[in-house]
């Protein structure tokens, strides 16, 4: 803390230069997915490698075809993305690429949302596939400084069998890559009750892995309650419509269970009409943890610089407070208490550097 006494998340003056501040700010990144990851210029070289796509080759339309009419469309696309990872080779670039992007910007540590049953399903081998993302990982570890670790989640509109195979896929020790941490659940959520998902979060859970599923992004509260209690939850991707529930925001702040809050995203596809009325301030009111994250982002024009300085003007913050959400996200995720320590000393060392008179 290099100010004690003051509280970072109300007593608040006007930053410097936000952008720059965020900018070299280190930081850890908790709800990002590995194809929505993609930047224009990997979709267009995966899509020039395999020209029946439709996926656009020119970088530039690409801004048009990532224009969503609502989430069902950015489904839709999504998986137009996922059709152009066919081979090992385009599962290791991307992952390789994407690291580099993060390092770019300052990303120590990313939870990366992979959907391995999107690619087997597609003709991937499976071995081939786990090698991939390991390989890559260590390489963007050992060059990026970057460390990288994987929620493998189930495209629940994709039914049961593709739960099955997650599961099978996350605890079969044989095949389990060594970065995995957790399980999630993820695609569209109406018509896909949470419920249905326990037994394979529970098999998860009892291989050591730690449940990070999606709700309240296109439905409401009821969905962040099943996840809670049948799924197990300890982190909400997005829960956006928590806000609608006082009980539920005073469970989530009581228990400490962190908001992956991805603002752009919102707006992206949709399920929150704009930026003004993203409820990211009725959560810190209530006191639950907020994190900070990027979603997919070149799909939806952003990066996790731009979603901070978002937030920070959503929450009126200031650096210290800016800081503040960056150790959420540090405290927030799956790495070991050393390895969490390491990075908010970097925040806290930075700040300090940077508010230095
Ligand atoms: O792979 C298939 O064949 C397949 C068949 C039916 C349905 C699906 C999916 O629903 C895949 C969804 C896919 O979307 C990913 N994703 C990325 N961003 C988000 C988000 O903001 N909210 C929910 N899901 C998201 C998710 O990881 C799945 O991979 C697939
Ligand atoms: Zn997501």
């Amino acid at each position: 803390m290099p100010f004690p006494g003051r509280n970072p998340l109300t007593d608040q003056r006007a930053p410097r230069d936000p952008h720059a501040f965020i900018a070299g700010l280190p930081k850890a990144e908790l709800h990002v997915h590995h194809v929505g990851s993609a930047s224009p210029r990997i979709v267009a070289e995966l899509a020039a490698r395999h020209p029946d796509s439709k996926v656009p080759t020119d970088p530039e339309a690409l801004v048009d075809y990532f224009t969503f009419t609502d989430f069902a469309h950015f489904i839709e696309v999504y998986l137009s993305v996922v059709d152009l990872i066919r081979t090992p080779e385009d599962v290791r670039l991307l992952t390789y690429e994407v690291a580099r992007d993060m390092a770019r910007q300052q990303v120590r540590y990313a939870e990366l949302t992979i959907t391995p049953f999107s690619s087997t399903r597609r003709g991937i081998d499976e071995r081939a596939f786990m090698d991939a993302i390991e390989d890559a990982r260590k390489a963007a570890e050992a060059e990026f400084g970057t460390v990288l670790r994987w929620c493998f989640d189930i495209p629940g509109e994709a039914g049961l069998e593709s739960a099955e195979e997650t599961a099978r896929l996350a605890t079969d020790d044989r095949l389990r890559p060594e970065g995995l941490v957790s399980f999630g659940l993820g695609g569209p959520e109406i018509g896909v009750p949470r419920p249905q998902f326990k037994p394979y979060f529970d098999r998860a859970i009892a291989a050591g892995l730690r449940s990070v599923p999606h709700a309240g992004e296109t439905t409401g509260p009821q969905t962040v309650w099943d996840a809670l209690t049948e799924l197990r939850a300890e982190r909400i991707g997005h829960g956006t419509s928590s806000a609608q529930d006082e009980k539920l925001l005073a469970h989530l702040a009581e228990h400490r269970i962190p908001l992956e809050v991805c603002p752009t995203s919102n707006i992206a596809t949709r399920a929150v009409r704009t930026l003004e009325e993203h409820p990211i301030r009725e959560f810190v009111k209530a006191g639950v943890v907020v994190t900070i994250n990027s979603d997919d982002p070149p799909m939806f024009g952003t990066d996790l610089n731009n979603e901070y300085a978002v937030a920070a003007r959503l929450l009126g913050l200031d650096e210290l407070g800016i800081a503040e959400l960056a150790k959420n996200a540090v405290h927030a995720s799956f790495l070991d208490e050393a390895g969490k320590a390491r990075i908010a000393g970097e925040i806290d060392a930075y700040t300090a550097r940077w508010l230095a008179p």
